[in-house]
Parts: C-alpha cells; sequence; structure tokens
C-alpha cells in the first residue's frame, strides 16, 4: 500500500523542477486514491543549480543535476526522484534505476522573439541567446549570420534577460512553458522536423533505488509506457554517440500505432554540416532501433564533427 511506503519526492527547487514534482504527486495521488499532502516532495539542491556562470558542457554535463539526487536515493532520504529527462545522464550510478516516465508533454522548441516568428525572420547579425548546443547549431544552420550568445539560468529568467533586450530572441522547450503557465509566451512552434527536439525532451523521469521494488510498484500506475519506448530509443541513441551536452544532437522517436518512427541528426557545432537519419523499427525494438540510428550515423560522420 501507498500508505505504508511512505513516498517521499525528490526534486531541484527550480520552479520548472517543483511543477514537475507536484504534477507526480498529484498523478500519484489520484492513482492510488489519497490526499496529495501524504506524499512529501523534498527540495534537493545540486551543483549544477550553483552554477550560472558558463554552459554547463564546460562545468561537467548533465551528472551536475542529478548526481546530489543519487546520493539522497541511495542514503534513503528520498524514495524517488523525478527529473526532465533530457537532462538525465545517458549513464546513471548501477545502484540507481530509471523507473519510467510520465505521459510526454508537447516535444517542440518555442520561438520567443519580439522581432519575427522564426529565424529567417531576424534582422542580419541580431543575436539569439541559447545555452543549448543543438539549439545554437540549428539556428546557425539556417542563418550563419546570426549571432548566438550564452543565456543561462532558469526559464524566468531567460525569459526576463529577453525582455530586457540583452537577445533578440531565444527558443525554449514549449513542454517547460506549459508546466509553469507561460505557453502564452511562446511567439511561434518550431517544427520537429527542422528544430528536431533534445532526446528526452517534454518528458519527466522518476528514478529510484535500483532495488527498490515497492517504489515501482507505487510508480506504476502513473508511467506511460508509449513515452517510454520513445524514451529507449532516443537514449539508446544518445548512448551510441557518447552524446553529451558538448554535441549538437536532436533525437525523436513517436509511436506510430505498432511501429516507433525515429529522427535523429547531428550537428557541426557552427551549423555549417549536417548528418540525419530516420528509421522505423516495431515499437518492442525500441533500443535496437536507437542503436542502429546511432551506429548508421557514426559510419557517416566524420570524426571531428564535434570539436569547434
Ligand atoms: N536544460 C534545461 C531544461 N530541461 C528541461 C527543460 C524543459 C522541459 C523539458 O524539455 O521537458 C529545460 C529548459 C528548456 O530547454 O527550455
Amino acid at each position: 500500500m501507498l500508505q505504508d511506503l511512505k513516498l517521499r519526492i525528490g526534486t531541484r527547487g527550480s520552479p520548472l523542477a517543483l511543477a514537475q514534482a507536484h504534477e507526480l504527486r498529484q498523478r500519484l495521488a489520484l492513482a492510488h486514491g489519497v490526499g496529495a499532502e501524504t506524499i512529501e516532495i523534498v527540495i534537493i539542491r545540486t551543483s549544477g543549480d550553483a552554477i550560472l556562470d558558463r554552459p554547463l558542457s564546460e562545468a561537467g554535463g548533465k551528472g551536475l543535476f542529478t548526481k546530489e539526487l543519487d546520493l539522497a536515493l541511495m542514503r534513503g532520504e528520498v524514495t524517488i526522484a523525478v527529473h526532465s529527462a533530457k537532462d538525465l545522464p545517458t549513464l546513471l550510478p548501477e545502484e540507481i534505476a530509471i523507473l519510467g516516465y510520465l505521459p510526454r508533454e508537447d516535444v517542440r522548441d518555442a520561438w520567443i522573439s519580439p522581432h519575427a516568428p522564426h529565424p529567417l525572420g531576424l534582422a542580419p547579425g541580431a543575436v539569439v541567446g541559447t545555452a543549448s548546443l543543438r539549439r545554437a547549431a540549428m539556428v546557425r544552420r539556417l542563418r550563419p549570420d546570426l549571432r548566438v550568445a550564452l543565456l543561462r539560468g532558469n526559464v524566468q529568467t531567460r525569459l526576463a534577460k529577453l525582455a530586457a533586450g540583452e537577445v533578440d530572441a531565444t527558443l525554449l522547450a514549449l513542454a517547460g512553458l506549459k508546466r509553469l503557465g507561460l505557453e502564452g509566451q511562446a511567439n511561434a512552434l518550431l517544427d520537429v522536423n527542422e528544430f528536431v527536439p533534445a532526446a528526452g525532451q517534454g518528458a519527466i523521469a522518476v528514478t529510484a533505488r535500483a532495488d527498490d521494488r515497492a517504489a515501482l510498484s507505487a510508480l506504476a500506475p502513473v508511467l506511460d509506457s508509449a513515452t517510454g519506448l520513445a524514451l529507449a530509443t532516443e537514449r539508446a541513441f544518445l548512448h551510441v554517440l557518447d552524446g553529451s551536452c558538448k554535441t549538437p544532437i536532436g533525437a525523436f522517436a513517436q509511436i506510430d500505432g505498432t511501429n516507433l518512427d525515429f529522427h535523429a541528426i547531428v550537428l557541426r557545432p557552427d551549423g555549417s554540416e549536417h548528418f540525419e537519419t530516420r528509421l522505423s523499427a516495431p515499437a518492442e525494438q525500441a533500443a535496437a532501433l536507437g542503436e542502429a540510428a546511432g551506429r548508421e550515423l557514426l559510419a557517416r560522420i566524420p570524426s571531428n564533427l564535434f570539436e569547434d
């Protein structure tokens, strides 16, 4: 019974992380017929939250947002932890397992600019602010003349910097904007074929200790299998490419009937070159599909593609 388990959800303290923790708590309470207040939310500060002056790719990567949450799980301070799937490293410590994912939100990147509804409409030399190598490369692919400036901080901070005129445009995941009630800020939604989402974008992952079967059975009713299959594909792909936040990579898998359709793209950071593949396979072969796409691209891309 959930009552006996006393679920404690560990989360980062950013407004988006808290919104995701509350969404998970709401779904769990509903599924188990208990009041939301019986499930505790525990805020855990991570090293990633403390570093705001350089791109995360330089500071040590995605693990910066998960290490302290992993430790809290291992110490039993929390039962489960909630993450943006996009920010989870491809390899977790062996003591930690991904239990699954909540139903995925809209995966698209939102375009936010008072000047134009698409990168193609910006004036020559305009400044696009982003901390994402993927978004920077995709913008540069379309508009090599634009300048890309590092824009970090949480979603609200970035929107404030845009409003203050520090940059002319930015791109943010629509999923994050929606979860914060800020989707009205989006001026346009970018096509997934051109702005291929990051692996995991729009999905909320739940982790626990790998040996905690009680946590898995408590979570089972709220986990979404279609999202799990898509994420298995995207994460297997990223693993083959050794994808990190140093690499501009888009990876988007989607269930179509009993099949998974997968679109992946890797770009040179300056956008001057890109390589993409589209593959489909029966849904039960999710991980193999991602690996096959990864191997196919690895065989085609120059070894120095990501060095720029
Ligand atoms: N790296 C930051 C991050 N991690 C997850 C989201 C948005 C929510 C999501 O993709 O699920 C964001 C902000 C953004 O990319 O706009």
